[in-house]
């Protein structure tokens, strides 16, 4: 069946559900208990749990490790059984895969919104959820008369996990935290974090009999019914499906909560450990899945994207694609070492990068190393820009990068993205091609655009008149320091389609370049 993206999926694949730990259990009981048939697939973070404390960023980060691991088991559905997770990452998730992701809290807020005679709900949630406020949006979304109230129960999940979910110190733990929000006497509540269901009794009982209990686990699974028979890909088997379990901790005290809650016996439980996956998505598989692959030529020529820097990556699947090269990137590889830019020029780091990773694979690999000079700061940040507060963050870097330039006129504000590449093919050693591409614009006091990556909310191309954030993908490339190298590529691969293992006579895209490309495939030292 060819479902979003033009993959072709097997309803027989499993069924992924993640976790921060065995909360998300809950939901696999409702899997088993709905969708018998399916092959479930579950990991817990119990390792990191738990994930309501801690700040969004690295909720999404280790998410995403999460994720990255169960794509490796080639999932064709994705339920995130965690509304914490769901809350931080839900978004950036389903945008970037093409498998159906389901998050739990639109189906919980749906569900008491449907269920809600009076028109007063309460949310009981992990703090990050609570801060996030996911919940009154998605509920206001539906209805914005209805009244929420939101409290944070940060006790309930070590209730759970730690197996005292039946205890009398849980009751009263329960009763203790609940009491502001029976105060306020909402006729319907969401159990907000798939930890909470185990504690309905006493939850129950806190609250008054009076209230409806919703439990977004339930809901979600009736959503995932129903989109895997829109998408075809329900599991039609006459027999029960396959259940593989996966901690980050230990597999003891999970099989422990997990036989009890599920009422399986014999629980099939590994140890994982997910720390060396991605935390974010580098992959390219689902990418460029959507893209023709060389339908002219019949011809297969792979290259290996060296980044790490999932914005970056995407723009290199968009040239090679239709170009018909497929397009992997680091994260397709197990156990890769970690090239680090200790270069003091783009020149040096994207060679360190590209020969680096090409040696490791075997393969022909494309590295990049960019980086924002502005005028005002004497060209910093340069060949530091990944690294110039913080390691990697751009919210860290563009926060320095502003303070510095405080007080800076418009008019002095110019600056130039640039951009090396350097291709490296291991089949043509000493044979390296390495290509610049620039772009001029200037620094604005104000970020604009929500598209891009890094600097681009603040790089403003007086032309155009908009930042490289305001910008389409496409449009973006037409002007940006990576189109423009990318052009200068392009220009050699057509002279010299053999050079790049493509066959002579490809009738390749022509992009015409907006600015001169500068090519520098002899330049030997910077
Ligand atoms: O080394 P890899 O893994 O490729 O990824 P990186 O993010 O570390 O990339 P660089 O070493 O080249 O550092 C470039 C820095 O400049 C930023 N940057 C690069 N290209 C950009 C673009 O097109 N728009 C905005 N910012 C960009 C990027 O976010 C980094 O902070
Ligand atoms: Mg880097």
């Amino acid at each position: 069946m060819d479902s979003k993206g033009g993959k072709i999926m097997d309803a027989t694949a499993p069924i992924g559900f993640i976790d921060s730990g065995v909360g998300g259990l809950t939901v696999v009981r409702e899997a088993l208990r709905q969708l018998p048939h399916e092959n479930v697939l579950f990991l817990g973070d119990q390792a990191r749990l738990p994930y309501g404390p801690r700040p969004a960023a690295q909720v999404r980060a280790f998410t995403w490790q999460m994720v990255n691991y169960l794509r490796t088991q080639h999932i064709k559905a994705l339920v995130i059984a965690c509304n914490t997770a769901t809350a931080a990452a839900w978004h950036d998730i389903q945008s970037r895969l093409d498998i159906p992701v389901i998050g739990v809290i639109v189906p919980g807020a749906r569900a008491a919104v449907k269920v809600s005679t009076g028109g007063n709900i309460g949310v009981v949630a992990t703090e990050g959820t609570v801060a996030s406020g996911a919940y009154d949006d998605a509920i206001h979304q539906q209805n914005p008369a209805l009244t929420v109230s939101s409290l944070a129960a940060p006790k309930f999940v070590s209730l759970v996990e730690s197996n005292e979910y039946r205890s009398a110190l849980a009751k009263q733990v329960v009763a203790t935290t609940l009491a502001p929000l029976a105060a306020k006497h909402p006729d319907t509540v969401v159990m907000g974090c798939t930890h909470y269901p185990l504690l309905r009794p006493f939850i129950q009982a806190a609250l008054g009999d009076d209230v409806t209990l919703i439990d977004p686990g339930r809901e979600t699974v009736v959503e995932l019914g129903t989109v895997l028979d829109y998408l075809g890909l329900a599991n039609h088997a006459d027999h029960d499906g396959s259940r593989h379990f996966y901690t980050t901790a230990s597999p003891a005290m999970f099989k422990d909560i997990a036989s009890d809650w599920l009422g399986l016996d014999h629980l099939d439980v590994h140890h994982v450990d997910i720390e060396h996956e991605p935390d974010h998505f580098v992959a390219v598989a689902e990418l460029g899945a959507s893209i023709p692959q060389s339908a002219a030529t019949g011809h297969e020529q792979t290259v290996v994207v060296a980044s790490k820097n999932p914005g970056k990556v995407r723009e290199f699947v968009d040239f090679f694609g239709p170009r018909g090269i497929n397009v992997r990137s680091l994260a397709d590889f197990d156990d890769l070492p970690t090239v680090d830019e200790t270069g003091t020029t783009f020149l040096e780091n994207a060679r360190l990068k590209a020969r680096g990773y090409s040696e490791a694979l075997g393969l022909p690999v494309i590295a990049d190393d960019s980086g924002l000079m502005i005028d005002a700061l004497d060209g910093a940040p340069g060949v530091l820009s990944a690294r110039y507060a913080g390691d990697h963050n751009d919210a860290a870097n563009n926060a320095k990068m502003l303070a510095n330039l405080a007080g800076v006129p418009t008019a002095k504000r110019t600056a130039h993205f640039h951009t090396t590449l350097v291709w490296v093919d291991p089949a043509r050693p000493d044979d390296d091609v390495e290509v610049d591409g620039e772009v001029d614009g200037r620094i604005t006091v104000m970020p604009a655009g929500d598209n891009g990556f890094g600097y681009d909310p603040f790089f403003y191309i007086p032309e155009q008149g908009k930042t490289m954030a305001e910008m389409s993908p496409a449009e973006k490339n037409r002007y940006s320091h990576r189109g423009n190298a990318l052009r200068a590529l392009a220009a050699l691969m057509d002279a010299d389609p053999v050079r790049f293992g493509l066959p002579k006579q490809a009738q390749q895209p022509t992009t015409q370049p907006t600015t001169e490309p500068q090519v520098n495939e002899d330049l030997e030292e910077e």
